[in-house]
């Protein structure tokens, strides 16, 4: 069995999580008995999971008003808990795997005669993205087709509720993992000055944790590119976190369904954007996005970190970089996503300013404190900021930043769903505030650790074990030590306490396959053959 030390970075659960997880768990997690076969709860209000709900009739799936979904719905082996929040093209909502109890993302697309005809191809393009095997690159487990009123099986994976598609009334159905965060919570919470303050004590670098997510949004992005896929919606709702240093980008093949909106759309692409929505599809937008769109758009995404969250000296060397690759000519912009941050990066890293921006040194932050709290981020487009024109110049072609049409007014500048509410940035904050703890150096608890990993490697397992309860007495929310532990004990034929390790180690990071994997073995070993076949068919998933 493999212990996995290896991969400790990515074990990035926190402690909050943990009691997040508990504290959050609807009235639908805890209750999950007379659940019926229809799909909906026995014996309750029936009522839509949308913003304001609605009463529904027993044994609807769909609500005709709002078109969300029931409180409580199942589907398949999942059973919907809450909505996470609409973006352009259908809803989020959070489900649960009825059996191991772990939280998942279904997202429903309705139908809709502009982006339908590209279901089939979105398909195949959200199957070769998560064939990537990318680390930041959230992989769908699952995209089908799905009629509301059509036999929901109840306890069958959801690819086998797959049905044929031809009806009008199909939705399209995916299924992703759960992650704690978006960027927009992200910036909504490190906008506040306690936020910034409390990293600020712990001799924490919010601008190096910035650098730490552009890259793995570059390295995503250029991966992606090089096997010929593009984005084409790198909006801040799309992109994800754990919580500490772990970031994803979701919805490859599905965030192209439908254009982005300002100012993330670049400006090569707005007429084809105004003429779509004038003859009702978006089949031309879908072909002719480019990795240089999805340039401009990290680079919107960069102008918003940083003017939300560092002071103007942290990032003023970075600007005219930033400012390059959202040129209004996609020739003008760098050559790739990767030229771009080639020069990026060092630019943000040479910067002298302060860390921790406080509301009174950071210009920026009054202004966007006000945007936090209603809507969408908002910031100057890039390309459209004629004042502040960039002075950065690469190779032989001068910089030139142009000044582009602002008058998209077919697309909302803000979206329903898409602000935080203030319950969600609760959360968030508490995560936060023990994730970034992880930037710190080295600790008592990693000396432990990086012993105990020595012992086990020596297969001095029993010295492993005491090294990894030391660690465990400093800080016992840390899953990658739980991992450890249990694989020790599994070394060690203690096979009850090695499973009691794993099950620790997935309350604090239920997307850890190599921790449901492993489960799955000492289960094999225990006798109790069903559950650990779960446990596999789980790891696999998180997996593929
Ligand atoms: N896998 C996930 N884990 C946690 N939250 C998610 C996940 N996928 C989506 N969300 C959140 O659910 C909300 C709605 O997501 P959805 O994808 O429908 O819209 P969006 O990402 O905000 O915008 P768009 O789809 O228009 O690009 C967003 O806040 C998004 O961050």
């Amino acid at each position: 069995m493999n212990s996995r030390r290896d991969q400790a970075d990515s074990q990035l659960y926190s402690q909050q999580y943990a009691r997040e997880t508990l504290e959050h768990s609807s009235p639908y997690q805890r209750h999950t008995s007379g659940i019926r076969s229809s799909g909906v709860r026995e014996n309750a209000m029936y009522s839509c999971l949308g913003q304001e709900t609605h009463p529904m009739q027993p044994g609807e799936m769909i609500c005709q008003f709002c078109g969300h979904l029931t409180a409580g719905a199942q589907l398949g082996i999942y059973q919907v808990q809450r909505l996470l929040g609409s973006g352009r093209g259908g809803h989020a909502y959070l489900a649960i795997h009825a059996r191991s109890k772990q939280q998942v993302v279904l997202k429903l697309f309705p139908p809709d005669s502009m982006s339908t005809p590209l279901w089939e191809e979105a398909r195949r393009e959200a199957r070769t993205a998560a064939t990537l095997n990318h680390r930041s690159i959230l992989p769908v487990f699952s995209c089908t087709h799905w009629q509301p009123n059509g036999q929901q099986a109840p306890g069958k994976p959801l690819h086998e509720l797959i049905t044929k598609y031809s009806a009008r009334d199909q939705y399209l159905l995916t299924l992703c993992q759960y992650t704690h965060a978006n960027l927009t919570q992200f910036i909504a919470y490190y906008e506040k000055r306690e936020a910034q303050q409390a990293l600020k004590a712990r001799g924490i670098s919010l601008r190096n944790h910035l650098v730490t997510l552009i890259q793995q949004i570059g390295s995503a992005l250029s991966s992606a590119h090089a096997h010929h896929l593009v984005h084409g919606a790198l909006l801040p709702g799309n992109i994800l976190l754990d919580g500490r240093d772990r970031l994803w980008i979701a919805d490859f093949g599905l965030a192209r369904l439908h254009p982005p909106f300002e100012p993330y759309l670049a400006p090569e692409l707005q007429d084809v954007v105004r003429r779509g929505a004038q003859i009702g599809h978006w089949q031309d937008f879908w072909r002719v996005v480019t990795p240089a769109s999805d340039q401009y758009m990290l680079a919107q995404v960069c102008e918003l970190l940083f003017t939300r969250l560092l002071s103007s000296e942290e990032y003023e060397k970075a600007l005219p970089v930033v400012r390059n690759a959202a040129q209004a000519l996609p020739e003008r912009r760098f050559s790739s996503v990767d030229a771009f941050l080639h020069e990026l990066l060092p630019q943000l890293r040479s910067t002298s300013g302060t860390a921790f921006p406080t509301g009174a040194s950071n210009p920026m932050l009054s202004q966007s404190s006000k945007a936090t709290s209603g809507s969408n981020p908002v910031h100057a487009p890039l390309a459209t900021s004629a004042s502040s024109h960039a002075s950065y110049q690469r190779g032989s072609s001068p910089a030139q930043v142009r000044a582009t049409t602002s008058d998209n007014c077919y697309l909302p500048s803000t979206l329903p769903g898409s602000a935080p509410s203030s319950s969600e940035i609760e959360q968030y904050q508490k995560m936060m505030n023990y994730d970034l703890a992880v930037s710190l150096p080295s600790s008592p608890v990693d000396e432990w650790e990086k012993k105990g990993d020595k012992l086990f490697t020596a297969h001095d397992y029993t010295g492993a074990v005491r090294a990894y309860r030391q660690a465990l007495a400093l800080d016992n929310y840390r899953s990658t030590l739980w991992l450890a532990l249990g694989d020790a004990h599994f070394a060690l034929e203690e096979y009850k306490e090695a499973l009691s390790g794993y099950e620790k180690a997935l309350q604090l990071n239920p997307n850890d396959a190599q921790a449901w994997s492993n489960r799955g073995t000492v289960l094999d070993v225990m006798g109790r053959r069903q559950e650990a076949l779960e446990c596999y068919e789980r790891a696999e998933q998180l997996e593929s």
